[in-house]
């Protein structure tokens, strides 16, 4: 994928000796090479090549394009679908830069191809860069007998277009097509794949952007067909470009390479079956052991990421552990992306978290104290959000992150009430929690936005006669006491009861129950205060030494 719309995998990110260097050449006239800049191209790759000496070009994607056809013995689903792109007077230092930089030189390149008059009003300020908004196309399939009332493919496609916009692509039409199964060359049927050809041409479209997965070799069929150097990319490969351009922490870095890795491997098949087709067959079965060299290659790259992942995962724990030495209960916020939990939480605890009308704004979870009118605190955390199809790369690349859901002691669920898809939204988040093993956390759910719903007075009344669901509106602030009122509620089921009596020089234990607990009673006797209350379990235990039971 080329400009604004790049899944960069950057190889270097962790420990630069593991970049991705690949040693080719039978021939030892032809220097080893370096793929300093792997991006997603459609799924399929364009390596960015020089010799390790900084000199040569090496196939001109058109010279693989002209020499693409059949590859005897290949299946046609797993068809050839690298390229090695040319790099004339590129440094390889360019896998050292920020991806910003990236972009802009890419965006650099772009303007060259593009119409003059056209070309200026294109380059767009997105997330504080110059990215070049591409044309994009969309396409969707829905299977015949999909009946189970979740995202229709309107809706689905409708969804894409929000993704396709925070990415930075301009969306000039979209088409959809009921199968009873997908076709395994091109996903689509070939009267599909000719309209969009037409389309293609009479909008200029320079993307075209799949709803579900697929596979390398629909991804490499599809671009053959389309021709003229038109990106075709699904759902997924956006959703981690999206994730790629807003992940601002080191952490969010490496797990979204993680993703990105672990999407790619499985497209590296047959990248370098060229090498046979170009040597007229004199160097058979060099394409293929190259496939094996560079399958290893990213192995361990994501080897040595997922090391450095657990051990930022090791680093949470313990910070973790550190947090429950302070009894106070932690909440957890999910919900499907731009739901409004980051203003939820701005809103209760005066954070500063990025809150926009944009997808996946938060990528890193934000944990503040909130204190309550009635003196009560509990520990707010602020997560990723969810989204339906949400590829399951990345779920695992982020399960160190959301292994903050799931050790909570409660789950608070933020919907967008107003939005007219909240309860497939609904399903679509509880899917994902199942999938984090939450079974067990007790939940609160809460409709959100009810401001800009349609009947907010409906909405409410409905909420009230439910006593896991509370109405609220992050923007406006109503509703925010009920909120707290339901959380200390909730949390209390989950406390013990004790009856303790506190020394009085351990009062710091006392204001603690106050903080944490559920006071029932207090009574000042000789040796301490004798206290009956609902407390955390943690805190319980600290008590141990002193409980007793009350006489009344
Ligand atoms: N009208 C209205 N808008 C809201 C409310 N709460 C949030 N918003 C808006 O909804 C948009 C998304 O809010 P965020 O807080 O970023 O949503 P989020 O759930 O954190 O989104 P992600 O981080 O992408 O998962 C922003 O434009 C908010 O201003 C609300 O109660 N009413
Ligand atoms: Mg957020």
């Amino acid at each position: 994928m080329s400009l604004c719309f790049c899944s960069i995998l950057k190889p270097s990110l962790l420990n630069r000796e593991h970049d991705f260097v690949s040693r080719w050449a039978p021939n030892p006239s032809i220097k080893p090479v370096q793929l300093f800049n792997l991006q997603t191209h459609g799924g399929c790759f364009r390596f960015k090549a020089v010799h390790t000496d900084g000199v040569g070009v090496i196939y001109p994607d058109d010279t693989v394009s002209e020499r693409t056809g059949p590859i005897a013995g290949a299946e046609p689903e797993a068809e050839a679908h690298g390229v090695i792109s040319e790099a004339a007077g590129t440094a390889p230092e360019e896998s050292q830069d920020a991806p910003s930089q990236i972009r802009s030189k890419r965006s650099e390149e772009k303007k060259g191809s593009v119409d003059e008059s056209d070309r200026e009003s294109r380059f767009k300020l997105r997330n504080g860069r110059e990215v070049f908004e591409e044309k994009a196309y969309l396409v969707g399939v829905s299977r015949k007998g999909d009946t189970d009332g979740s995202f229709s493919i309107e809706d689905s496609l409708g969804e894409l277009e929000q993704l396709a916009d925070t990415a930075g692509l301009s969306v000039v039409g979209s088409t959809c097509q009921r199968l009873a199964t997908p076709n395994s060359r091109t996903y689509i049927g070939s009267g599909k794949v000719a309209e969009i050809k037409s389309a293609i041409t009479a909008f200029g479209v320079e993307t075209v952007i799949f709803d579900d997965e697929l596979s390398p070799g629909q991804l490499r069929n599809l671009e053959k067909a389309f021709g003229g150097g038109v990106r075709v990319c699904d759902r997924t490969a956006l959703i981690l470009d999206i994730f790629n351009q807003r992940a601002a922490t080191r952490e969010a870095s490496l797990q979204v390479s993680l993703a990105q890795m672990e999407y790619q491997l499985p497209r590296l098949t047959k990248m370098w079956s060229h090498l046979e087709r170009q040597s007229g067959g004199q160097v058979k079965g060099m394409g293929e052991k190259q496939i094996e060299v560079d399958k290893r290659i990213l192995r361990d790259q994501i080897g040595a990421l997922k090391k450095e992942i657990e051990s930022v995962r090791k680093h949470r724990k313990q910070y973790r552990n550190r947090r429950f030495d302070i009894p106070i209960p932690v909440v957890s916020l999910v919900g499907y992306t731009n739901a409004g939990k980051s203003t939820l939480l701005n809103r209760l605890t005066g954070a500063d978290v990025l809150a926009e009308d944009k997808l996946f704004a938060t990528l890193d979870p934000t944990t503040r104290r909130v204190l309550t009118k009635n003196g009560k605190e509990f520990l707010l955390t602020d997560t990723v959000g969810f989204i339906q199809k949400l590829p399951t790369t990345l779920v695992a690349a982020f399960r160190a992150t959301l292994e903050e859901i799931s050790e909570s002691s409660l789950i608070v669920h933020v919907v967008d009430i107003s939005h007219p898809l909240a309860e497939q939204q609904v399903d679509a988040v509880d899917k994902v929690l199942a999938e984090l093993d939450t079974t067990s956390i007790p939940k609160l759910i809460v409709w959100n936005k009810v401001d800009n719903a349609k009947d907010p007075e409906k909405i409410k009344s409905e909420a009230e006669n439910n006593a896991d669901i509370v109405c609220i509106s992050a923007l406006t602030g109503e509703g925010l006491d009920d909120f707290c009122n339901s959380v200390q509620e909730k949390l209390k089921d989950m406390m013990v009861w004790v009856e303790a009596l506190i020394p009085f020089d351990k009062g710091e234990l006392l204001s603690t129950i106050h903080h944490v607990g559920m006071v029932e009673k207090i009574e000042y006797v000789e040796n301490g205060a004798l206290v009956r209350a609902h407390v955390p379990l943690r805190f319980a235990r600290l008590l141990t030494p002193m409980r007793q039971t009350c006489a009344s």
